[in-house]
């Protein structure tokens, strides 16, 4: 098997008294959607920060293709491929579409800082863009101004910004969030093509979401992995069913 291209090794953290992490060992392989559930403050915000560069662990460590990438901020996890998505607040909702999206190339492949006319008028940058914006569906959406966007379509921009950084693993935090049920289709087909491009951490409440794309599946439970396995392998788990599933699976 290839090496993990994401793990969280022995990830332990505390808020006072209160262990939000113990010792949370979990590898993200290449090809595949890991979804990460749990209840309610189980700990899975408090991990992807750590995984992503918000906080850092009291113990523990995180590795991207290899390297330990724990004392790294978030920006720099960022320039070596780690794309955090679905913080809304980063687009420019004055912007277009594309401005958005050609921005976030330039992180990714503009070598100096330039003033943003010359950074548009970017032939490369711009075909990064556009193709970016073609493979989430929004090309024809180009020109218009992001807060035009419907919630869903913005959802679809942020994965387009995320890929111009032609990103080693995406880290997901509830993309299917405030979604209906044909965003959260349309989402889905989009997320199901990207893990070919590079394996997605997906932390998600929606169960038909996590069922319909996750290769495996981890549950955390006061902080700690109690279970990690396929679909059926988790649906069918005495344990998880016993502290979360219930009778849903
Ligand atoms: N900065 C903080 N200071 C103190 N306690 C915190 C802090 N952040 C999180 N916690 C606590 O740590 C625990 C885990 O919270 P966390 O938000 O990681 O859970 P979660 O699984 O993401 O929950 P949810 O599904 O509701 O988003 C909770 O008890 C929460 O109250």
């Amino acid at each position: 098997m290839t090496n993990p291209v994401l793990q969280a090794i022995g990830i332990s953290k505390s808020f006072g008294a209160l262990h939000a992490s113990k010792a949370v060992t979990l590898e993200l392989r290449a090809g595949e959607i890991h979804a990460l559930i749990g209840p309610n403050g189980a700990g899975k915000s408090t991990l992807i920060q750590q995984i992503a560069g918000q906080l850092q662990p009291d113990a523990g460590k995180i590795h991207l293709n290899g390297q330990d990438i724990t004392r790294l901020g978030t920006a720099a996890r960022a320039r070596r491929g780690l794309a955090r998505t679905f913080q809304i607040s980063a687009l420019a909702m004055e912007d277009s579409v594309l401005q958005n999206t050609m921005l976030g190339a330039l992180g990714a492949h503009g070598s100096a800082y330039r003033f943003f006319r010359p950074v548009m008028a970017d032939r490369n940058l711009r075909a990064i863009a556009m193709a970016a914006l073609d493979r989430v569906g929004l090309a024809e959406f180009a020109a218009r101004q992001t807060a035009e966007l419907s919630h869903g379509e913005r959802r679809q921009l942020e994965v387009a910004v995320a890929l111009t950084l032609a990103p080693k693993a995406f880290v997901m935090d509830e993309p299917m969030a405030g979604l209906g049920a044909s965003g959260s289709k349309m989402l889905t087909g989009i997320l199901d093509g990207l893990r070919a491009e590079a394996p997605i951490l997906l932390v998600e409440h929606d169960m038909d979401a996590v069922f319909a794309l996750a290769d495996r599946i981890s549950v955390l439970v006061y902080g700690q992995i109690i279970a990690t396995g396929t679909v059926d392998e988790i649906r069918r788990d005495p344990d998880v069913r016993a502290a979360y599933l219930g009778d849903a699976a």
